[in-house]
């Protein structure tokens, strides 16, 4: 399988629309690819808090319209990474919202959403304007099961385990990490993928927005944990090729995941 992660730079000098043409168009040229991956909230920038309200969409928005057709103009699996999503109340009215991955088929159909479960800022910011996700939600791809989470999640390994149970063989994170805590990006996404003897594809977003310089350095591991490819700090393209049946050898040959004690209705041997 081929995946193509793209680091987006997001910078407040570039308008919203602006960035969601130039995000399709790099979309675009990924023809080839089985999979591409967008980062987290990258049309607003994940601390731009104050921006969440004015730039939430409903999901069938500007984002959905423009990232459904990318994904069918290129022929690809399209994580089109978050929105601040805008739901709407039993009344009509306007309701609250969600951090929410969107997933469309390479014929630009949507078949997945994912509501980040863990929001970040225990009393502020996104802990206190968005909503809390509740499903743990995988996509069946051609080549393999992917489960789905959004940046923070990263630092929760039952969520992890929640996917891989619901059978994830490849673990994407979309995330807007920042650079203050860049060892603890890949360092967890190594611990995610050697622990869950999963593929994982971990795609972050560059530049620096609302004062927050943001860490690139977006990653993909193997199941065995060996880094096979990751971007510098600036906006990339980060092209990887990888086997899923690697997954499958893995487990069967380090069966780690077999002694598991804690968690399982019974344990496997
Ligand atoms: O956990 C972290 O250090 C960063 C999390 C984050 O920035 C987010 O979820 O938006």
């Amino acid at each position: 399988m081929r995946a193509s992660l793209l680091q987006i730079d997001v910078d407040e000098a570039e308008s919203v629309d602006a960035r969601r043409q130039r995000v399709a168009s790099l979309v675009r040229r990924q023809t080839g690819s089985d999979l591409v991956i967008l980062p987290e909230l990258w049309t607003t920038g994940a601390f731009a808090y104050e921006s969440f309200d004015t730039e939430a969409e409903p999901l069938e928005g500007p984002t959905y319209e423009v990232m459904a057709k990318a994904a069918s103009d290129a022929g690809v699996w399209l994580h089109a990474g978050s929105i601040p999503e805008r739901v709407t109340g039993a009344d009509g009215a306007p309701g609250g919202l969600y951090n929410t991955s969107l997933v469309f088929s390479p014929s630009g159909d949507l078949v997945a959403t994912y509501r980040k479960i863990h929001r970040f800022g225990f009393d502020k910011g996104e802990a206190v304007l968005m909503g809390a996700g509740s499903e743990l939600v995988t996509v069946r791809l051609p080549e393999t099961t992917v489960g789905l989470a959004t940046c923070y999640d990263l630092r929760f390994p039952e969520l992890f385990r929640g996917l891989v149970d619901a059978g994830a063989e490849t673990l994407v994170v979309s995330a807007g990490w920042p650079e203050r805590r860049r060892s603890h990006w890949t360092l967890l996404a190594r611990a995610r993928a050697v622990e869950d003897q999963a593929y994982v594809l971990a795609c972050g977003t560059a530049g620096a927005h609302a004062g927050v310089p943001q860490a690139g350095y977006s990653i993909v591991v193997d199941p065995w944990g060996e880094v096979l490819a990751e971007a510098g700090a600036g906006e990339e393209v980060l092209v990887v090729e990888f086997d899923p049946g690697r997954v499958g050898v893995t487990r069967e040959q380090f069966p780690a995941l077999k002694d598991r004690l804690l968690g399982v209705a019974a344990p496997r041997r």
